[in-house]
């Protein structure tokens, strides 16, 4: 894989993350848990292509992170057996450095780019161009005096990711053959990624380990990769060395994942709705700030969970914390303000 970020300098816990990530990602599509629909549409769109011996159609995936767009976009290069090249929205900044990109590909790689509603305008008008006729017009000189030189491409595939397909302008979208949204994966289907990523660190769990791990991962596989590691820290330090309940339970404590699978941040912003803004509804921007996240954030790593989860609800006037939401955190909404009796447990 070749990524063009190198201007894009990572922390080292960021690099860190990622190798770990890299080490447990399924290379086929049949090694992919779960996404059964996604799959099979995937696989025979590669497999038709393979077949033509032509390149496949651009392909793009949208969902909340951590649920396997990056990795879809390796395995779509490894199935076309083409060479992967990596790119993000936001290290597109000008037409001229998508260019660059663009004619740098050779006949059938595929092209990841991540986050590609935030493309810059100039470069997402580029795309439409290169996508379609595999071509782009570069620009020499300014003003007056500037030309326009088209520039054929070789055929290339490319594999868009992003986690609000709705901000994606329609005519970006049409040009993708293939669309697809991936959805939070089932504790079952979460439970075998476990007990995969376990194998493949070569860490002994049980099975009612996985399982717990599994129930508190949000319906996302980086949290449940995520969290393993965790338990085998822990396991490690003050346990056996394998994986059992116990640790799984003692290792998810220090990391403060409560039962629900809720973290630091999904508790701060059910918290903050409930008590500084009375259940709201409150905006989305003034419920980041007063956690001190980015509105972006909260609204694609906090707030889907918290609604899937029946804690907090949307609605055209904001946020709201639900019946639900207030007997999480152990808190009584104010009088009439919601039917339901709260109670629960508080986990900070
Ligand atoms: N279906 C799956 N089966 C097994 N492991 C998976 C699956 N989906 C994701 N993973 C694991 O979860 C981790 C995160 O996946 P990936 O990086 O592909 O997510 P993403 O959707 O691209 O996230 P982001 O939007 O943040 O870039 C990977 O390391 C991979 O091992």
């Amino acid at each position: 894989m070749e990524s063009f970020e190198a201007s894009v300098v990572d922390s080292d816990a960021d690099a860190i993350e990622r190798s770990n990530e890299a080490a447990l990602r399924p290379t086929s599509l049949d090694e992919f848990v779960g996404q059964r629909t996604v799959r099979d549409q995937l696989s025979l769109v590669l497999r038709a292509a393979v077949s033509r011996g032509a390149t496949a159609d651009h392909v793009l995936l949208s969902g909340p992170p951590g649920l396997g767009k990056t990795t879809l976009a390796m395995i779509v290069a490894g199935e076309m057996g083409a060479t992967l090249r990596v790119s993000s929205g936001p290290a597109i900044q000008h037409a001229g450095d998508l260019a660059a990109i663009l004619s740098s590909l050779d006949e059938g790689d595929v092209l990841f780019l991540d986050e590609i509603h935030r493309l810059a305008r100039p470069a997402e008008e580029m795309l439409y161009l290169a996508m379609e006729d595999f071509r782009v017009d570069v620009v020499v000189g300014k003003g007056a005096g500037a030309t326009s030189i088209p520039l054929s491409l070789p055929p290339f595939t490319i594999v868009g990711a992003t986690t609000r397909a709705g901000l994606l302008p329609a005519p970006l979208r049409d040009r993708f053959g293939f669309t697809a949204h991936l959805d939070f994966y089932s504790d079952d289907e979460l439970h075998s990624i476990v007990g995969r990523s376990a194998g493949k660190l070569g860490f002994e769990i049980s099975g009612d380990a996985a399982a717990e791990i599994a129930s508190r991962s949000r319906g996302t596989p980086r949290i449940a990769n995520r969290l393993l590691r965790r338990v085998r820290d822990w396991a490690q330090v003050h346990g056996s060395g394998t994986g059992d309940l116990a640790a799984a339970q003692q290792a998810l404590i220090v990391y403060e994942v409560d039962e629900r699978g809720l973290d630091r941040l999904d508790r701060a912003v059910l918290r903050a709705l409930c008590t500084r803004f009375g259940g709201g509804p409150v905006g989305l921007s003034t419920l980041a700030v007063s956690v001190g996240e980015e509105s972006e954030t909260v609204e694609t790593v906090a707030e889907p969970f918290l609604v899937r989860e029946g804690l907090m609800s949307r609605s055209p006037r904001g946020r709201i914390a639900t019946a639900d939401g207030w007997a999480h955190l152990g808190l009584e909404p104010p009088a009439g303000a919601l039917p339901g009796a709260p109670g629960g447990r508080l986990f900070d």
